[in-house]
């Protein structure tokens, strides 16, 4: 399904909405987004594809209120985000959206367990302790919780990571290319724990990634490029998906 307006494809039960986002970085000379218009359903999976450059990262960014957009909105659980102020803007974010990044953002003078009690804590939020031990539990972590992340593989420094962004239940989990730094058979394990988070705990998950098999484990596929969703793929496959980005890449 093409879709070259400005108007997003419509979802049931939109978690973000971005409508008509332009963002630029005016040092760089670029505008990395012209005009993005794309919601996310709740308790689904949405992979975000697109060639190097073509605006993913940034998208995500302007998202998950990480960034401000030049132009356009951004509503997070229907709430406006753009004319929040900065307190209550982080305050949004913490109450409602998980971040799984690839260079896992993880405090190495904090055990695990403080690791994935930390965004909570931040939030003045009192830590729901059970759910945390489960979520260690689900990511296969527990036993882990005394562990500082330096000591950990890769993989499991991605599950902490997981665990942290499954803590605070929030509504949407951004992953920007959650097993880019993992090898094959551990990503496919953060692959399934992020499909487990939305097929049983009913969470969203935007995830950028370049891999095709990758994004065959998501619901739906959004192409970006140049700065605009040019393409959208459901119940995508592999194949289907790596066809799709030839294409894209070849326009
Ligand atoms: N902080 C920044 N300052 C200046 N330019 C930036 C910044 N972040 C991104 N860009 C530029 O904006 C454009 C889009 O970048 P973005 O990282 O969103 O693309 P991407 O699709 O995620 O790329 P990749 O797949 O390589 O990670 C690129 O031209 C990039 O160089």
């Amino acid at each position: 399904m093409e879709n070259r307006g400005t108007a997003p494809v419509v979802v049931d039960r939109p978690v973000v909405e971005v409508v008509d986002v332009v963002k630029s970085y005016p040092g760089a000379g670029v505008q990395a987004l012209r005009g993005v218009s794309v919601a996310f359903a709740a308790g689904t999976f949405c992979a975000v594809m697109g060639p190097s450059g073509s605006g993913k990262s940034t998208l995500l960014h302007c998202a998950a209120g990480l960034d401000r957009p030049d132009s356009g909105r951004v509503l997070l659980a229907g709430q406006e985000i753009g004319g929040l102020r900065e307190p209550k803007l982080t305050q949004a974010r913490r109450r409602r959206v998980g971040f799984v990044f690839q260079a896992y953002n993880l405090i190495d003078s904090l055990s695990v367990w403080h690791n994935v009690l930390l965004p909570q804590r931040l939030a003045g939020v009192k830590p729901d302790r059970d759910w945390a031990r489960e979520v260690l539990r689900r990511v296969g972590l527990d036993g882990r919780e005394n562990d500082r992340p330096g000591r950990l593989s890769g993989g499991q420094r991605q599950r902490v990571a997981l665990a942290r962004a499954l803590a605070s239940r929030p509504e949407v989990i951004f992953a920007d290319e959650p097993t880019g730094a993992l090898d094959l058979s551990t990503g496919r394990e953060v692959l399934g724990l992020l499909r487990e988070s939305v097929d049983d705990v009913g969470t969203a998950v935007v995830m950028v990634t370049h891999d095709p098999s990758a994004a065959a484990w998501a619901d739906r596929v959004v192409f970006l490029a140049d700065g605009r969703t040019v393409a959208e793929l459901a119940d995508p496959t592999a194949e289907k998906v790596a066809s799709q980005m030839m294409a894209v890449s070849v326009r």
